[in-house]
């Protein structure tokens, strides 16, 4: 018995969609055909009908934090790949900043089983490029490789020298793995909570510049060059990033690059004066030059990739205020509302470009199997609601963390249904 998915819009090109029914059995997309058909014989079958609803890929979210193992008060597997799920998310790679980080393949194998065994979408993990995220020795690449993680990374925090990034750049070149790097130069960062900018000026704070991420995002697109290895800038939030990895591109160099929704629509200038540390976050909030920059690399491919970058905290840490609350933001249950509400639905992008950008594009830059609607493929599905406009209420979500700046906001772009391998893991009613 399979599921017919009926009346369903699929985006054609552009902002056009075309309607049609989709049969899902054997966890696989059986059949495509065009509504204006007729019904099809669904005897047999279970039904779920989709009429105004927008019918995608999957989406996949390449940069997350699970918080898993360690933790678990912040966010979980069980927790955040039910969040993930009502984000219209099928498949998700988690970042290995946990407690104990993931460095061994004890740890990969750790998450691996959690996300078998109590997760609900896919869950890639990835493995340290420095054991503990010191910056002081490589991880057992093979080792970490084997045991199935997707690529190298210390999320959270930068590697510091470039003889140790030049390192890890040429041994994950030589086994076919990628790079992905947090962008942060530690010494001109020191004890700072916000941007450089109109906010931290007014309120006398110290303020992290945007070298302090560009100068990573340079040095590494150099080593990048001379190892051949795919080196992929994560967060990317400031304009100078932007222009060097588009030239580096122009040049050929394996890079790519994923920006956040946060930072392509929040500057620091929107940061309320109560200092309210749910607008706290690592790479923070920068000016609406770099906003417009962020916009304009994603659009012409410089950006290849959105991802959220959820960053789950708890309230008590959060209440600890701007300077002394945790970096990060939940960003699973709004990620996709947030974009179409601000771009799509504005006429600045196509509905296929936003798609696209988080299904199609993550799949084709990490090399997966998903991210495309077509017969035959793996049914990681997703339904949204573009019409219905409702409010950002973090109490609604299924994600531990609370902290996001969007509550209230009201926005349209609501996912309603996901499927995994064909089955329903979670929906709205
Ligand atoms: N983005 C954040 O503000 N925080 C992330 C770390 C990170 O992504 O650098 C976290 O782990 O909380
Ligand atoms: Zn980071
Ligand atoms: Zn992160």
């Amino acid at each position: 018995m399979g599921i017919w998915i009926v009346n369903a819009s699929v985006v054609a090109a552009g902002s056009e969609v075309t309607k049609k029914h989709i049969l899902v059995d054997g966890g696989v997309v059986e059949r495509i055909v065009d509504a204006e058909a007729g019904q099809p014989d669904t005897a047999g079958h279970t039904v779920v009908d989709a009429a105004g609803k927008l019918l995608t890929a999957g989406l996949i979210d390449m940069h997350v934090h699970l918080r898993e193992p360690g933790f678990e008060y912040k966010e979980d597997i069980a927790s955040g790949t039910r969040s993930a799920a009502k984000g219209g998310f099928t498949t998700i790679a988690c970042m290995p900043n946990t407690r104990p980080v993931i460095d061994t393949v004890e740890t990969v194998k750790y998450v691996l089983d959690k996300a078998e065994t109590e997760g609900i979408v896919r869950v890639l993990p990835y493995g340290c490029i420095t054991k503990n995220e010191l910056g002081r020795e490589l991880t057992d690449f093979d080792a970490l490789k084997e045991a199935g993680v997707i690529g190298y990374t210390d999320d959270g925090v930068g590697v510091q020298s470039a003889q140790m990034m030049k390192d890890a750049m040429a041994k994950a070149a030589s086994i076919g793995m990628p790079i992905i790097a947090h962008c942060e130069e530690n010494t001109l960062v020191e004890g700072a909570a916000v941007s450089e900018g109109a906010f931290a000026r007014k309120h006398g704070l110290k303020g992290i510049p945007n070298e302090s991420e560009a100068i990573h995002v340079g040095r590494d697109i150099l080593l990048a060059e001379a190892t051949g290895v795919h080196y992929h800038v994560c967060h990317v939030s400031t304009e100078q990033s932007v222009r060097l990895i588009r030239h580096a591109k122009q040049f050929g160099i394996k890079v790519t690059a994923e920006v956040c929704p946060h930072h392509l629509i929040l500057s620091d200038e929107d940061i309320p004066d109560s200092m309210d540390a749910n607008w706290k976050m690592n790479p923070p909030l920068r000016t609406p030059r770099d906003v417009q920059a962020c916009i304009e690399g994603l659009v012409d491919g410089t950006i290849d990739i959105v991802v959220t970058d959820h960053a789950p905290h708890s309230a008590e840490e959060k209440a600890r205020g701007m300077q002394l609350a945790p970096f990060g933001i939940t960003g699973f249950e709004t990620a996709f509302p947030l974009l179409y509400t601000k771009f799509v639905a504005t006429g600045e992008w196509t509905l296929e470009f936003l798609v696209d950008k988080m299904t199609k594009l993550p799949a084709q830059v990490f090399g997966l199997p998903w991210g495309t609607l077509e017969v035959g493929k793996t049914a990681d599905l997703t339904l949204i609601d573009l019409e219905t406009e409702k409010e950002v209420n973090p109490e609604e979500f299924l994600s531990k963390g609370k902290n996001t700046p969007f509550t209230g906001w009201k926005l349209r772009g609501w996912p309603s249904l996901t499927m995994v391998g064909g089955q329903v893991v979670w929906s709205a009613e």
